[in-house]
């Protein structure tokens, strides 16, 4: 075959500035189980329900829909019912970290727009004065509780490059530790729209990750996954989804309520991201945050399945954009989902879409299906003139450099699941 490497034959490409991963533990490494395979444990424990009540360390992700009125202004009633449930839990002992939505919202009256704006210049300005009113209002509803918040506005890059993930864990483990309740938004004014979010469900999963949260609750406009949008008549809500086999058929949009992003789309992402890393979810509507958090029957309950991989993975699986595909021939298809190979330019037999080295692309088997994702180390440029080529004719054409591989299997995960998976 000779067309991927089972021993790293060169460095990492220096894909991320060099500290591209979460942490030295969090190593991203095909020799780890694919995160979508379940751990020995997981396939025994039992889970459930309880799992969200008995939690110490909850991440509870709140949507712009459900913290704004008809109008699209920010709805301090709704704010304050959440923020009255979440100081019941903090006093009770569990520490609670809230990722909020709702800047962009709340900038709607102060800059006297009547939408959300789409450009995202204006997205930008309006996050920034938006962001001051939102945790203003929280930090008043928390000390109303006698509880003390600590912002902190990530970007995509913090959760996923090592030494930002390192620093934003640090800060984030030290205001726990404090007692201090952190709220977390996405930096909208400064991110780049190559790096950014835009929602927050995804970011809601990274920071579980991050913290290492026992839960995540995700709170939204309506009460759970429904089986069609919920907008359809006869629509019904599932109460659990175990496997992938419970979401066979269901219908999800992308589309959001009138000031949300993303819709249930980015939401279900969030619940892969989370429980393929053994953090369990429940979906819900805000006013029900008090029963998710007692573990009662409401929302959607979805089971964790996997184990803790990097972060790093986990975005790469789930959440970047990849900018192209690449076409693998047989040989490196099974190679590359063994999971312990790196892709070599022998391997690959078609080039699709503009990149850089360094951006995410796709792997496809022949047939179109995604096989995994992956940081490339060739631009798309550069690529075609090295297909199919083996390291040695590629060193003695190309020279030093170009005989390194195409996508290093530390920076590659294996996406194609299971049938039996979420
Ligand atoms: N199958 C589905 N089940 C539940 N909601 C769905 C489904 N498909 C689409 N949606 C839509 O997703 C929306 C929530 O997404 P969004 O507006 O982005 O919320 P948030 O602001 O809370 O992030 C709901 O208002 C609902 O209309
Ligand atoms: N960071 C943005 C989030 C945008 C948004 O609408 O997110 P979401 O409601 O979670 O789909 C804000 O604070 O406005």
């Amino acid at each position: 075959m000779g067309v991927v490497n089972d021993q790293v034959e060169h460095e990492s490409p220096d894909v991320q500035g060099g500290d591209a991963n979460a942490s030295s533990a969090d190593q991203p490494s095909a020799d780890q189980p694919s995160s979508d395979q379940p751990s020995s444990d997981q396939q025994t424990a039992v889970q459930s329900r309880a799992q969200i009540a008995d939690a110490r360390r909850v991440v509870v992700k709140i949507g712009s829909s459900s913290l704004t009125q008809a109008d699209g202004h920010l709805s301090l009633d709704a704010l304050g019912a959440l923020v009255g449930v979440l100081a019941e839990r903090r006093r009770a002992g569990v520490e609670v970290v809230l990722v909020t939505s709702g800047a962009v919202a709340a900038a709607l009256l102060p800059l006297g727009l009547t939408s959300r704006p789409r450009d995202v210049a204006t997205q930008q300005a309006a996050a920034s004065v938006g962001q001051g009113q939102l945790i203003a209002r929280y930090t008043e509803a928390f000390a109303y509780h006698g509880i003390r918040v600590g912002q902190i506005l990530l970007t995509a890059e913090d959760t996923i490059r090592r030494s930002r993930y390192r620093n934003a864990q640090r800060a984030l483990e030290r205001l726990l530790a404090l007692g201090v309740v952190p709220i977390i938004n996405e930096n909208d004014a400064v991110t780049t729209d190559e790096l950014r979010f835009g929602d927050n469900d995804r970011l809601a999963a990274l920071v579980s990750h991050l913290v290492r949260a026992d839960a995540m609750v995700l709170l939204t406009d309506v009460d759970g996954l429904y089986d069609a949008p919920p907008s359809r008549p006869g629509a019904r809500r599932i109460a659990e989804v175990r496997s992938a086999a419970d979401l066979a058929g269901i219908e999800v949009t992308g589309r959001g309520s009138a000031v949300g992003t993303g819709g249930m789309l980015t939401k279900l992402d969030s619940v892969r991201m989370a429980t393929s890393s053994g953090i369990p979810v429940v979906l819900t509507s805000a006013p029900n945050v008090r029963q998710a958090l007692a573990g009662e029957d409401t929302g959607t309950w979805f089971s964790p399945f996997g184990k803790r991989g990097s972060a790093r993975a986990m975005w790469l699986a789930h959440a970047a954009r990849a900018h192209g595909v690449l076409t693998l021939d047989d040989g490196a298809v099974r190679a590359v989902e063994g999971g312990k190979a790196s892709l070599l330019a022998a391997g690959v037999t078609a080039v699709a879409g503009e990149f850089g080295a360094g951006e995410v692309v796709e792997l496809h088997d022949g047939a179109g299906r995604v096989v995994a994702r992956g940081v490339v180390s060739f631009g798309s440029s550069e690529l075609p003139a090295l297909l199919g080529r083996t390291t040695a004719e590629l060193r003695e054409k190309f020279g030093e450099g170009y005989d390194r591989t195409v996508v290093h299997r530390d920076d590659l995960v294996v996406v194609r699941r299971r049938p039996s998976k979420v």
